[in-house]
């Protein structure tokens, strides 16, 4: 039985996982693992994407790394996926979503090439992430916020810092 929960943060590159995760873990004192550096540090990583630009991780030795600690709870997942990870670790999946016209300065200002944009930007108008998140985990599991501006940022914090002390204090009174 865990008594910290285990959160995804999730959403398509640039909506502002991190910068949530960071923010959240700050405020209540879970972990922020960002899976991207996790992997690396891990060794998790199978080969390299030359046409995206981007690692490929090999997901069974991720998890087998991640299995040591995130199954007793504390831990924010920081990632641009999330049904791999085993509905029994996972207490709250949050998907962020932004707006096609900010996410796409967003990722124009990263300098990613034309493909990786492209992909990323119909990635998010198709919500790819969210319907992932409906097909590995129960709805009430699962929020979706956005994250447009600061205020949105700051908003969003305070909820799931709110959330967090609710679902402890409900541990705490055997619920
Ligand atoms: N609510 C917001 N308001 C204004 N700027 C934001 C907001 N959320 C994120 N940003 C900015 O957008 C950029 C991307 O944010 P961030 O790195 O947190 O996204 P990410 O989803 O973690 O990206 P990646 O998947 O590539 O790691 C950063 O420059 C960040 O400051």
């Amino acid at each position: 039985m865990r008594t910290n929960p285990n959160i995804i943060i999730t959403g398509t590159p640039g909506v502002g996982k991190t910068s949530h995760a960071e923010a959240v873990a700050e405020a209540t004192g879970l972990k922020h693992i960002q899976i991207n550096k996790f992997a690396e540090e891990n060794g998790c990583y199978d080969g390299r994407d030359e046409e995206l630009g981007s690692w490929i991780v090999d997901e069974d030795k991720l998890l087998d790394a991640l299995e040591k600690e995130v199954p007793e709870g504390g831990y924010i997942l920081d990632w641009h996926a999330c049904d791999l990870f085993p509905k029994s670790w996972i207490d709250l999946v949050v998907v962020i979503r932004c707006d096609s016209d900010i996410l796409y300065d967003r990722l124009a200002a990263r300098k990613y090439n034309k493909k990786k944009l492209e992909e990323n930007m119909d990635a998010e108008i198709m919500q790819v992430l969210l319907e992932e998140a409906r097909g590995a985990y129960d709805e009430q599991q699962i929020v979706e916020i956005q994250s447009n501006k600061l205020e949105d940022l700051d908003e969003n914090v305070g909820r799931m810092e709110a959330w967090v002390r609710l679902w402890k204090k409900d541990k705490q009174f055997g619920h």
